[in-house]
């Protein structure tokens, strides 16, 4: 796996703190964001973003993630993740787990306080038995007509 360096992470971290600022969160007020770092060293951040029709709602870490993509992004080295929570680090909810797992088991996912003191795991580690990319290139019995 490829290294990163502290100041890397560290800006990664303050990125994902000053996406809250942008977050969009009329009906939670519970604000998150996010910042990818990508392997050639760019950040790519998101924000929540709420909606009328609450199940619409998209989270800081889906965004960054389609943000990342849809500018040409696809290789990672790490997410990290913030929120206002004063004691609890924040983690990605089962939908952002499967998101981030479609781009590697192997990652890393830093959970982090307002004081940027983090939880780290592997994106394989948040999701156990995800359903992978792979899958859908293993044989399969034939279907009926
Ligand atoms: O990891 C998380 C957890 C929650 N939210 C958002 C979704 C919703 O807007 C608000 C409350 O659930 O926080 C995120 O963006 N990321
Ligand atoms: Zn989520």
């Amino acid at each position: 796996m490829t290294d990163i360096n502290d100041s890397e992470i560290l800006n990664a971290i303050k990125a994902s703190h000053e996406m809250k600022n942008k977050s969009y969160c009329p009906y939670s007020k519970f604000r998150v964001g996010a910042a990818l770092l990508c392997e050639d060293g760019t950040i790519i951040t998101g924000c929540n973003v709420e909606n009328a029709s609450y199940g619409l709602t998209i989270c800081a870490e889906r965004t960054a993630l389609v943000k990342a993509v849809s500018e040409g992004h696809k290789r990672f080295k790490a997410i990290a993740i913030s929120s206002d929570l004063k004691s609890s680090f924040i983690v990605p909810c089962g939908a952002c787990r499967q998101f981030l797992l479609e781009f590697g088991k192997d990652w890393d996912v830093y959970m982090t306080k307002p004081d940027n003191t983090y939880k780290l795991m592997k994106t394989g580690e948040l999701l156990p038995l995800g359903f992978v990319p792979e899958a859908l290139e293993e044989e399969r019995i034939s279907q009926m007509a």
